[in-house]
């Protein structure tokens, strides 16, 4: 198990409070539940999106990390909740508001409570990409070859 401390700062007084803090549901859990920090219950109609706060911000500061949002399998699945950015990414300098896009892509009105967990936050890590130019790589087995080119299943 690898943990790491990341200085957090509340933005919303209810975050602590009345509202729990983003936590992982299990020991082995991957995500971090975020809530939803808004005042009132947002109703989203389908195809509709909306930018919910977290009442949080997080600053990872580590370069070779970043966090992504993503989805809540169970919103997304039973209610179509998903994200209007489909994946969030988080950088590890950005110091503002963890926000989240709510999109209902399904057929049916979604109601979500203040407090609600409405997506999940997952630390991974990064490594930033530095250029070599060369004009002939090295053979690999694959080649060029892509979108389909190993053959049936
Ligand atoms: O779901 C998200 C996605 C992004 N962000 C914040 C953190 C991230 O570091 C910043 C920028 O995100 P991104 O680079 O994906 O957006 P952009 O459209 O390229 O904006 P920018 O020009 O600010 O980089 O916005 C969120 O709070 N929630
Ligand atoms: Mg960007």
């Amino acid at each position: 198990m690898s943990k790491q401390r990341f200085q957090l700062k509340i933005l919303d007084e209810r975050l602590g409070d009345t509202i729990p803090m983003p936590s992982y549901a299990t020991e082995g859990s991957a995500g971090l539940d975020l809530r939803a920090c808004v005042e009132q219950p947002l109703t989203l109609a389908p195809g509709e999106t909306d930018l919910i706060p977290t009442g949080m911000a997080l600053h990872i500061d580590d370069p070779s990390l970043a966090a992504m949002i993503l989805p809540r399998s169970g919103l997304g699945h039973k209610h179509g909740i998903v994200l209007g950015n489909l994946v969030g990414l988080i950088d590890s300098d950005y110091q503002g508001q963890i926000m989240v896009s709510c999109w209902n892509r399904g057929n049916t009105t979604f109601t979500i409570e203040p407090g609600e967990r409405i997506a999940q936050l997952v630390i991974v890590p990064v490594v930033q990409a530095e250029f070599e130019l060369v004009n002939e790589f090295d053979a690999s087995l694959r080649g060029e070859g892509g979108f389909g080119s190993t053959g049936g299943r």
